[in-house]
């Protein structure tokens, strides 16, 4: 039924590297552009991590020049996969936090593995950094604003019962049902006209990914003043220094 899989392999915990995001829209453009796909499931390849989020090492310790290339390649994702004319599933196969679970917000319909331990929800807050308001309109879309706007304060990372509570995902199943669920998720997606689904999706999503698109530069200047802050870079240090010493 021209339906993709792409899974993400950046071991060990898939965060989301500048290779990473440039190699993903570059899969999309070419399924876009193959007509023979219609849908993508979007799950991983590390076991228990569906996506740490962000890549923690781009935005510390670098040059002016190279966080900018690296919020310009966020942004693309973020807009390609948001306005994808195919159905987009994600099979949550493990934790998703902040830009992990970002990534799983812009799909059409998200299957989640029942397992305590897949937490999801954007905990930029926790970090001591503070979700873009894009990343925030995405959420605010799926969960609706009051639950947004104390998830994202509060940093909540929600459990699987909860984050279907919240219409944080669509499904929860067990975990050997992931792949199999988002397959007959995609074939009842796959059965309304295109056109017709497409322009709907673009409907809904539009003014949302336009407010990016209006404002883009602005956003990654916004970006740079924020991530080369002297108090910023200490968060992150202190927070990559601490998850780096769990294992000591
Ligand atoms: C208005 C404001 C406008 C603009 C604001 C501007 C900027 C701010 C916006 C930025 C938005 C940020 C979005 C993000 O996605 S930030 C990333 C958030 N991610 C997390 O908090 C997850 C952190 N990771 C974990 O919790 C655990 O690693 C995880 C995923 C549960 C897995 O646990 P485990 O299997 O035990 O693995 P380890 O913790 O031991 O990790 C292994 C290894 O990976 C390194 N690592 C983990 N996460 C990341 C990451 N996100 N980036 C880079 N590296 C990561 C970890 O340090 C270990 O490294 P080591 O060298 O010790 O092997």
């Amino acid at each position: 039924m021209g339906v993709a899989v792409i899974k993400l392999k950046n071991p060990p915990v898939n965060s989301l590297s500048l290779e990473v995001l440039t190699e993903f829209v570059i899969s999309l453009e070419k399924l876009e552009n193959d007509k023979t796909f219609r849908g993508v499931i979007v799950t991983s390849d590390c076991p228990g991590i569906f996506s740490a989020g962000l890549d923690l090492t781009e935005m510390c310790g670098k040059s002016q020049a190279h966080y900018a290339e690296y919020w310009r390649a966020v942004q693309e994702l973020w807009l390609r996969l948001y306005l994808s004319n195919l159905v987009l599933i994600a099979a949550i196969n493990g934790v998703s936090p902040a830009g992990g679970c970002l990534m799983s917000l812009t799909c059409d319909y998200r299957v989640l593995a029942d397992n305590p331990k897949y937490n999801m929800g954007l905990n930029e807050t926790l970090l001591g950094i503070v979700a873009p308001s894009w990343f925030k309109d995405t959420l605010v879309n799926t969960v609706g604003h009051r639950t947004a706007e104390r998830a994202l304060q509060l940093g909540l990372l929600f459990p699987p019962a909860e984050a279907l509570r919240v219409g944080m995902v669509d499904q929860v199943v067990p975990e050997d049902q992931v792949h199999s669920t988002a397959l007959s998720v995609m074939a009842q997606w796959l059965a309304v006209p295109d056109h017709a689904r497409q322009l709907t999706k673009n409907l809904m999503r539009k003014p949302t990914a336009d407010r990016l698109v209006k404002q883009r530069d602005a956003d990654i200047q916004y970006f740079l003043r924020f991530i080369s802050r002297d108090s910023i870079q200490k968060s992150l240090r202190v927070y990559l220094d601490k998850l780096r010493q769990k294992k000591g």
